[in-house]
């Protein structure tokens, strides 16, 4: 392992287990808040439901032109259907299928979305194929168990309350299948085009699995050095993210983090972003911030236009 390798099982960043004792699994947390990221242990269903849904998306990914062109959001939005990228030379950088919590505006007033953020979803969801369908939102299902679960952990340790952190059902959790296209012939070091540029999510926090080319994705440390994650294949890694940052006050840092483009084979990865209830807010629970009245379904209206 070459410096700057983020060797996930070593006491580098810590490993969360969901079975871990509770004086332990506040340890980790602490040990790891500064880093914005985890790898979590304990959730190996879930991470087998991932490993499923990425090879049904690069089968979609490999497939018929046509489809995925049937495939891409109606109304061109950017998170929903299928989107890809190319480099300058026209080279594909990555194929990408981006779905939403809730299928359309009816759909998310249907489940409990208040009036206020159903503009949310006005650009509704486009499925390649019902068994797609079927099995990412099985996955997400359990991702949505699983974040549920760490919340309810994170909350004990930092001694809140769950309801106060992650304000219950119903979750806005979107969900980004990725396929990243290697890239050869570039030089090696820093100064390559990156498949995907750095920056923190704007979720309570994000799941990530990969498979294929390993060690493509990478946190900044807190002294802006760029770690290279190679999480045991079984596990998930965990992001915390912005609004985790701004409701624990800075506590729990978002994670910095970037892909290098895959060199010899392809990789991919499920991106799956929890969002507690929109009406939650974003304010610090430790009074750091208390002053901020907005509620994550607000900042999201105001960040990406009208919606997810
Ligand atoms: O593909 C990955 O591993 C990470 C992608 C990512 O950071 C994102 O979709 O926000
Ligand atoms: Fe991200």
């Amino acid at each position: 392992m070459t410096r700057g390798d983020w060797a996930m099982t070593t006491s580098v960043v810590p490993l969360l287990d969901l079975h871990d004792a509770p004086a332990r699994f506040r340890e980790q947390l602490l040990a790891g808040a500064s880093w914005g990221a985890a790898e979590l242990a304990g959730a190996e269903q879930c991470r087998e439901l991932a490993r499923r849904t990425e090879l049904a998306a690069s089968e979609f990914f490999a497939g018929d032109e046509s489809e995925k062109a049937a495939s891409v959001s109606p109304s061109g939005h950017r998170n929903r259907g299928w989107t890809s990228a190319a480099d300058d030379d026209g080279r594909p950088v990555y194929d990408r299928l981006s779905i939403a919590r809730f299928d359309d505006a009816a759909a998310a007033s249907a489940g409990g979305v208040p009036a206020e953020y159903t503009g949310l979803y006005e650009h509704p969801n486009v499925w390649p194929s019902p068994e797609l369908k079927a099995l990412t939102e099985r996955f997400r299902d359990s991702v949505v168990r699983t974040c549920e679960q760490l919340l309810a952990r994170i909350s004990e340790a930092l001694g809140v309350k769950p309801d106060d952190l992650f304000a219950g059902a119903p979750d806005n959790t979107n969900i980004t299948l990725t396929e990243y296209h290697p890239r050869t012939g570039l030089p090696a070091g820093d100064g390559n085009p990156l498949s995907f540029p750095e920056h923190k999510d704007r979720s309570l926090l994000s799941l990530l699995s990969e498979s294929g080319e390993p060690g493509r994705l990478q946190i900044e440390s807190l002294t802006g050095e760029w770690l290279t994650c190679r999480p045991d294949p079984a596990r998930f890694v965990v992001l915390f993210g912005l609004t985790a940052e701004k409701r624990t006050g800075g506590l729990l840092r978002a994670g910095n983090h970037r892909v290098l483009p895959p060199r010899t084979g392809r990789r991919r990865s499920t991106s799956n972003f929890y969002f507690p209830h929109l009406a939650t807010p974003t304010g610090s629970l430790f009074g750091e911030v208390a002053a901020e009245r907005e509620t994550v379904g607000q900042v999201l209206l105001a960040a990406r236009g009208r919606s997810l």
